[in-house]
Formats: structure tokens, C-alpha cells, sequence
């Protein structure tokens, strides 16, 4: 199913989407923080999906246990370096996780910065004795509002070289993408990457709005564009990628069921759509188990399995050279 001569990636991976119940467990212990259970096992329903969530602001409020922890920029730097054993763990070659500081700041109000050099230096920890390759994505809560992602966009980009694109996440419907356009331009001036959460809650506009006015050049879910041909072809000609999320498209109940998913449609029309996570503690889930969905629930077969993995290291935010080398240490040097 996933095939072992090409890289395994997950390109769209929220480090605070992903602490484990145990570390938030003892988090909680640790800095005498009341958590709404007894033991780690009654505090999993909290953190963790039962079913599905009626909506994308319900199950975002799973995450807050995850950040509501995080009492220390050494608890934040814990978190980023369990990340990295935790990709490892699932077989991942090259990860691009994504964080947002405003939101891993804001229960214990911890500088900004400071949050972005811990999940630097927690990441470089896990490389280090991992060796998974792993790029860092700064990530624009929009549901904070236009004054709190300028301040996290000035801590993403203080720390520039180490990170190597921008997102925006959260409430897309509440917080729509036109209210951060000069944030983008300031991202698109320091030439960082750009993905942006986009037709997840709202409609294709959304998406032509990423594209045209905040500039970027993946989406995060896209799952209504499949309504807009016009947009399905844009995707496809100028080499837009998809990542693709399907065990959180239904948790959010962003699709009914994994038969509405779109991922299949996305292949179909030639648009390059990558497989990934999004948030695999909140998710109880690993890529493994998305290609599983993907063979099972979304009757991919195995050449389209193939193909959407290597569309996978062909979207990431990696230079020619950085890809190559990646194709390289699986034996499948030309792609
Ligand atoms: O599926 C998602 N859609 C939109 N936003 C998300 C999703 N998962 C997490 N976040 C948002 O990303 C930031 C933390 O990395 C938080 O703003 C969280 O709400
Ligand atoms: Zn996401």
C-alpha cells in the first residue's frame, strides 16, 4: 500500500494538534494545572474525537487541553520533540510540521518568540536522534483576529530561516481570508512558502481567494473546490497541491462520510493532492492509517496510492536539490 521505495511524507501536520494524552497528562501534574479527569484514560475523550464532531469549531476545541498545558517554553520544546519521535514512529521520511505561537502562547502567556525558538530547538532535538527530515510551518490562528496574527506573523518571521512557509487555520467561516491580505503580502515579500487552510468551511471562492489574493501556492483540505470546474482546471494547470485530510474532513464534518471525500476526485482531474494527518493526537490516527482509508474507503487503487505519494514530495517545501536527496536515500533517485 505505501510503497517503500518512495518517500513517505506528511506535509500537513499540526504539532499542536498532536500531544499525547499521556504528556498532557503529566504536563497537568507537573505544573499543577487542573485537567478535566482523573487518569490519562478518562482524559482521552476530551482530547481526542469520539465519532465525529458537529463542526470545525467543535473539534478545534479539542486542541485546547493540548495548549492549555503548556505551562513552560520547556513543555512547548517537549511537545515539538515528541513530534518528531512521534513521525518517526509512523515511518515518516520527511515531515513539515506546523505550529501556530499565538495559540501554544496564550493560556500561560508566553512570549511569542520564545515559543518559536522551543519548537526549533525541540524539532532539531528529535532530527538529530531520528534523522526524519522535518521542516517548520508558522500558522496564522485566524480565529484570534487580524491584531493577534500580526503579532504571531512578527514572532514566524523573526525566526524566518528556521521556518519555511506561512499557513492560516482555524475559523475560516468566522474569519475569512480577505482579512489578512497585507499579512500575506509581508509573508510573500520575505519569500516564504504559502498554504492556507481554505474550502474546508466555506466554498470555492475561498480557495480562489487564497490563490489569487494571499498567494498560495498549496491548500490546506480545499475540499469544496471539487464544486467549481473552472477552479478544479486552475488547480490542475498551475500545479496547486491538495493536502488532503481525510479521517479530519470527517471529524469536522466538513463531508458527511469518507464516500463523500474528495480525494479521488482531486486525483481524477489531474489536480496533485497529497495524503496527509492533520492532527493525529486529536485524530487518535497515524498516515498509515490514512492510506489504509484511502485504499479502503476511498478505493484508490494502487498505482493512484503511488501517485499520490509521490505527489506528496513533489508538493513539499523543499528545494530541487533537498527532493532529490529525499528520492535518493529511498533508491528511487528520478522521480
Ligand atoms: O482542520 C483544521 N482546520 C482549520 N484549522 C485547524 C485545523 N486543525 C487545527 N487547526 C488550527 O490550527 C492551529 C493550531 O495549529 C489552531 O488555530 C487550530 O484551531
Ligand atoms: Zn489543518
Amino acid at each position: 500500500m505505501i510503497n517503500k521505495s518512495i518517500p513517505l511524507v506528511d506535509l500537513h501536520r499540526h504539532l499542536d494538534g498532536n500531544v499525547r494524552v499521556n504528556t498532557i497528562w503529566e504536563l497537568g501534574q507537573q505544573h499543577g494545572i487542573a485537567l478535566p479527569a482523573e487518569s490519562p484514560e478518562l482524559l482521552a475523550p476530551y482530547v481526542q474525537i469520539q465519532g465525529k464532531e458537529a463542526s470545525l469549531v467543535d473539534f478545534l476545541k479539542k486542541l485546547d487541553w493540548m495548549v492549555a498545558v503548556l505551562a513552560d517554553l520547556d513543555a512547548v520544546k517537549r511537545v515539538a520533540y515528541e513530534n518528531v519521535l512521534d513521525a518517526h514512529a509512523s515511518g515518516l521520511d520527511y515531515t513539515e510540521l506546523r505550529f501556530s505561537p499565538y495559540y501554544m502562547a496564550m493560556t500561560h502567556k508566553l512570549p511569542m518568540e520564545g515559543v518559536v525558538e522551543a519548537v526549533i530547538d525541540g524539532v532539531a532535538e528529535g532530527v538529530k536522534e531520528t534523522q526524519v527530515k522535518t521542516n517548520l510551518i508558522g500558522i496564522m490562528s485566524r480565529s484570534f483576529g487580524v491584531e493577534a496574527c500580526k503579532a504571531e506573523l512578527d514572532a514566524i518571521m523573526s525566526l524566518r530561516p528556521k521556518i519555511v512557509a506561512v499557513d492560516l487555520a482555524g475559523d475560516e467561516m468566522g474569519f475569512p481570508g480577505d482579512l489578512f491580505e497585507s499579512h500575506f503580502k509581508r509573508v510573500r515579500d520575505a519569500d516564504l512558502g504559502i498554504t492556507v487552510h481554505a474550502g474546508e468551511a466555506k466554498g470555492p471562492e475561498s480557495v480562489w481567494h487564497a490563490i489569487r489574493e494571499l498567494g498560495a501556492t498549496r491548500i490546506g483540505h480545499g475540499v469544496n473546490a471539487i464544486k467549481d470546474p473552472e477552479l478544479m482546471e486552475y488547480l490542475a494547470k498551475h500545479n496547486i497541491g491538495i493536502e488532503s485530510c481525510p479521517t479530519s474532513n470527517v471529524h469536522t464534518s466538513t463531508v458527511a462520510s469518507y464516500g463523500q471525500q474528495p480525494l479521488k476526485t482531486f486525483l481524477q482531474a489531474g489536480v496533485p493532492v497529497s495524503l496527509n494527518t492533520d492532527d493525529p493526537g486529536v485524530s487518535n490516527i497515524d498516515i498509515n492509517h490514512e492510506y489504509g482509508i484511502a485504499k479502503t474507503e476511498l478505493g484508490l487503487s494502487d498505482a493512484e496510492l503511488e501517485q499520490v505519494q509521490r505527489y506528496g514530495v513533489e508538493m513539499a517545501f523543499l528545494s530541487d536539490s533537498e527532493r532529490k536527496a529525499l528520492y535518493f536515500a529511498k533508491q528511487d533517485y528520478l522521480p
